[in-house]
């Protein structure tokens, strides 16, 4: 049956699913890095595609910006068969030790938003990425030599209320920075019994209206999509030793 959002059936969407913010980057990887690459929906702009990466099936599945939206399309993308859930998005550094484009592979999000709130009915938790997929996604970063920090990310509902001194705080607790859209991912896939994880790219200083030069941003953001699909053929490659277990 087709969902409310991500128009699609159940056997459109591969079982590893690539969550952009942006509709654009979910063109891009589509037609950059997969073969075969069609698109299953582009209702409400959320555009959606899927293909194979070095023969592994592949969804590219545009989030939108925000929890709620987030959380509308990755429980679609449960209830349509995900197993996997990898964001790949940008984020705000929240310290001079991410620099313009970096990679930053999440571990886990400060729930600083309201959609995880509403779902947990206001209770504590920490929105977690999964191991398996931090672990794929180092490992691939490491074999691509792509340069990566690992830890916390802030996930924020309002873009502009943070400032400098709030990603100064953040930071002091091991924040590398915020974006707006893991939380909510890492709890809907908890909740579904499914991974998820969060790769980003550093677009900014949180506070800074400045924007990283965009062909530095690019190149970030190409590095984070290779890192992202390669950890996706580990994955599968791993679930397809295991028996009974779906990649
Ligand atoms: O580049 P994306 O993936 O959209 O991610 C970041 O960019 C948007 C804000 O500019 C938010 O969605 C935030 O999480
Ligand atoms: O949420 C976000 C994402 C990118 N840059 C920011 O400053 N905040």
């Amino acid at each position: 049956m087709t969902q409310i959002h991500v128009r699609a059936q159940p056997g459109d969407i591969a079982p590893s699913v690539l969550l952009p913010g942006d509709p654009n980057r979910a063109r891009h990887i589509a037609e950059t890095y997969l073969d075969g690459a069609q698109a299953y929906t582009t209702y409400r702009g959320l555009l959606g595609y899927t293909g194979t990466y070095h023969g592994v099936p592949v969804s590219v599945q545009t989030t939108g910006m925000g929890c709620p939206s987030a959380a509308i399309v990755a429980e679609e993308l449960a209830r349509l068969g995900a197993k996997t859930l990898i964001r790949v998005g940008t984020l705000g550094g929240a310290t001079p030790m991410v620099a313009p484009a970096d990679l930053v592979i999440a571990t886990a999000a400060v729930p600083n938003d309201g959609t995880t709130r509403q779902l947990l009915d206001g209770a504590p938790y920490a929105p977690a990425a999964s191991f398996d997929v931090v672990h794929a996604a180092v490992m691939a970063a490491r074999a691509l030599d792509v340069p990566h920090h690992v830890g916390l990310v802030m996930t924020e509902d309002a873009f502009y209320a943070s400032t400098p001194t709030h990603a100064r705080l953040w930071a002091s607790r091991g924040v590398l920075g915020f974006e707006m859209e893991a939380s909510a991912i890492f709890l809907v896939a908890a909740l579904h019994g499914i991974r998820a994880g969060c790769l980003t790219a550093c677009s900014n200083d949180i506070g800074d209206p400045q924007l990283v030069q965009e062909d530095v941003l690019a190149g970030g953001v190409e590095r984070m999509v290779r890192v992202a699909l390669e950890a996706v053929v580990t994955l599968h490659a791993t679930d397809s030793a295991v028996p009974g277990v779906a990649g």
